[in-house]
C-alpha cells in the first residue's frame, strides 16, 4: 500500500531550511496496522500530512495505492484525498461541524463528494458504538463521542488508507481502548490499511509492528513476536527512544538498501565516537569501536 523510499522533505523559510524528512525509507503493506513513534521534531507529522496528500514532498520516491505523491497533480492530489485516504487527528474540532447532528456530520462530506449514503453513515456510527447518539448535536457529545464520529467522518469515504495522528491523545484510556478496539476490527473485517502516529508507547504496544523515527529516517523496528497474541502484554523494556515498549515486541535496527543504519546517539556518546569508527566482521557479529589510532 505504502512504498517510500530516500524520501526528503525540505522547509525553506526566509533564509533557513529545514531538513525535516532526510531519506526515510518505509514499506506498509495492504491491510496491515502499525504505528510510527519518534521523538517531537523527528518527522512524524511531516511523514503522515504527505501520506494524506496535505504536503508534498522535495525529493525521493513515494507510492501509495497505485498513486506516485512526488508526481501527483493537483486535481489528481484532490480525488486522492477523496478516495484513497482518510484523516484522524488528536483535535477533531476542525473536521466537525458543532451544530448539526452526529448523523449530518457524517453525510456532510458524503454530500460534499456528490455520494450520500444514509444507512452506510448510520452503519458507521454503529461500527463506533453510537447508534443511540446518531441524532444528537456535536455540543451534546462529550469529547470521547465527538472523536469516535470523527472517525465515522474519516471512514466515510471508504478510504483504502486510514492515517491518524495522535488518536487518543486528548481522551481517557476508556475512550483510547475503544478507539483502538475500533481500529482492529475496521482493520480485520473491511481490511482498511492503518498507520498511527503516537507518542503513547502503550497504544503503539497494541500494534504488529512499531516503527520509530529519528531525525527524519527509521531508525528501529519493533515486531510482535507472537501477533496472535493481542496486546495485554507485561509492560518491558525500556527502548532507545527512552520509553517503554511491551516485552511482547522485537526490537530491529533498520538497515537500508545500501547498508545504512542509525547508532543510537548514546552508545556513540558512551564511546566517545565522533565522526568515525572501526568496525570489524569476525564470522557471525559486525563490531563497531572507537577508531583504532594510527601508528605513527
Ligand atoms: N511548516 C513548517 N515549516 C518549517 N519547519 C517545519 C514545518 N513543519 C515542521 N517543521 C520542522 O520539521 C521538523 C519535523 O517536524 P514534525 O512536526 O514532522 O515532527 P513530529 O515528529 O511530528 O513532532 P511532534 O511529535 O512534536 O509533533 C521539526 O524540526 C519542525 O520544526
Amino acid at each position: 500500500m505504502i512504498q517510500c523510499e530516500g524520501l526528503v522533505k525540505i522547509y525553506k523559510t526566509d533564509d533557513l531550511e529545514v531538513v525535516a524528512l532526510q531519506g526515510l525509507n518505509l514499506t506498509v503493506n495492504e491491510g496491515e496496522m502499525m504505528a510510527i513513534i519518534g521523538n517531537s521534531g523527528s518527522g512524524k507529522s511531516t511523514f503522515l500530512n504527505i501520506l494524506g496528500g496535505l504536503d508534498r514532498p522535495s525529493a525521493g520516491s513515494i507510492m501509495v495505492d497505485k498513486w506516485n505523491l512526488l508526481k501527483i497533480t493537483d486535481e489528481e492530489l484532490v480525488k486522492y484525498k477523496r478516495d484513497t485516504v482518510g484523516f484522524i487527528w488528536q483535535n477533531n474540532a476542525r473536521n466537525l461541524l458543532p451544530y448539526l447532528t452526529a448523523l449530518e456530520n457524517v453525510e456532510m462530506p458524503m454530500m460534499l463528494s456528490g455520494r450520500l449514503d444514509r444507512p452506510y453513515a448510520k452503519q458507521l456510527l454503529t461500527w463506533v458504538g453510537l447508534s443511540h447518539r446518531m441524532n444528537n448535536k456535536l455540543t451534546e457529545l462529550s469529547g470521547g463521542e465527538q472523536q469516535r464520529v470523527a472517525l465515522a467522518i474519516a471512514l466515510s469515504n471508504k478510504p483504502k488508507l486510514l492515517l491518524a495522528d495522535e488518536p487518543t491523545g486528548s481522551v481517557d484510556s476508556e475512550t483510547s481502548d475503544m478507539i483502538m478496539d475500533i481500529f482492529r476490527k475496521m482493520n480485520r473485517e473491511i481490511g482498511i490499511t492503518i498507520v498511527i502516529v503516537t507518542h503513547d508507547m502503550e497504544l503503539a504496544g497494541k500494534v504488529d509492528r512499531v516503527v520509530a523515527i529519528r531525525d527524519g529516517l527509521t531508525s528501529t523496528e519493533f515486531i510482535k513476536r507472537n501477533p496472535s497474541l493481542n496486546e495485554e502484554g507485561k509492560q518491558g523494556f525500556m527502548n532507545e527512544v527512552g520509553h517503554q515498549l511491551h516485552e511482547v515486541h522485537e526490537a530491529y535496527v533498520v538497515v537500508d538498501r545500501v547498508g545504512r543504519l542509525q547508532v543510537p546517539k548514546e552508545f556513540l556518546n558512551a564511546l566517545d565516537i565522533n565522526d568515525k569508527a572501526s568496525m570489524e566482521f569476525d564470522g557471525d557479529k559486525i563490531v563497531i569501536r572507537t577508531p583504532n589510532k594510527l601508528e605513527e
